[in-house]
């Protein structure tokens, strides 16, 4: 589990997270969502350690973060961080001699699910397919957790829909994973924990598929009723 306690951050003397909590679980997709700004990034990069917070603890299964966290966890930024010039194939050479946990089975499986061709450049693929790669290089890592930010951001629907598939598919299996989106329609069938930011605090954390069950709302409801009351 992953459990974020009353973090806060500043970035000089605008703080941007203030008193953010919540929990992850494994074998859930749990969604982070606000509008530009609101510190999604800066909290899966804080759950990294790749930024310090100023005040509270983040836990990946129940352990401080440290490097072994690394073992367990891994992050997909909203942009690619190879190098363009890099074929798919090289940059799975890279990651393999990089990573002791990557599944070479697996990223051969994902190539054939995006019907990605691994001679291709990645500077040569279209905005979709580079998303795509992207997800591949994290996806195929063999961690517990996977923090994805943005994964959906500006690709066509035929590409959103297919990584959404990958969400539903046994490629993620039991692990946990850590969204931010704000393209929540896509999506909404596949998450089952959604929390709500604004001013640096989590308005509202909930449970999608109970708040539909009990109340017959959609996360956009929720959505609604939380941000324009
Ligand atoms: N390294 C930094 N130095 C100073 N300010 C930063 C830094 N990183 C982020 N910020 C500020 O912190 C705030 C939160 O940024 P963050 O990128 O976490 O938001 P976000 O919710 O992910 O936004 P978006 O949806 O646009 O990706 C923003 O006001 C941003 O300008």
């Amino acid at each position: 589990m992953i459990e974020v306690k009353e973090i806060t951050k500043k970035f000089g003397r605008k703080k941007v997270l203030n008193g953010v909590s919540f929990t992850a679980n494994k074998g859930e997709i749990t969604c982070l969502i606000g509008i530009n700004g609101v510190g999604k990034t800066t909290i899966l990069n804080a759950v990294m350690a790749l930024t310090p917070i100023n005040s509270g603890e983040i836990l990946i299964n129940k352990e401080k973060v440290n490097k072994q966290s690394y073992e367990i966890v891994t992050f997909i930024p909203d942009a690619i961080t190879m190098m363009p010039q890099m074929r798919i194939s090289e940059a799975m050479e890279f990651m393999q001699d990089f990573y002791d946990n990557w599944n070479q089975e697996r990223a051969t499986e994902l190539l054939k699910f995006f019907k990605l061709e691994e001679r291709e450049r990645i500077s040569d693929l279209s905005k979709g397919n580079t998303a795509k790669v992207n997800l591949l290089l994290g996806l195929a890592l063999d961690v517990d957790f996977l923090l994805m930010d943005e994964p959906f951001s500006g690709i066509d629907i035929f590409s959103r829909e297919q990584i959404a598939e990958v969400f539903a598919s046994h490629l993620v299996e039991d692990r946990g994973v850590i969204i931010t989106t704000h393209e929540i329609n896509d999506i909404e069938h596949l998450i089952d924990k959604v929390v709500l930011l604004d001013n640096g605090k989590v308005l509202k954390a909930f449970n999608s598929e109970e708040v539909r069950e009990t109340q017959g709302k959609s996360v956009v409801d929720v959505m609604r009723e939380v941000y324009q009351p």
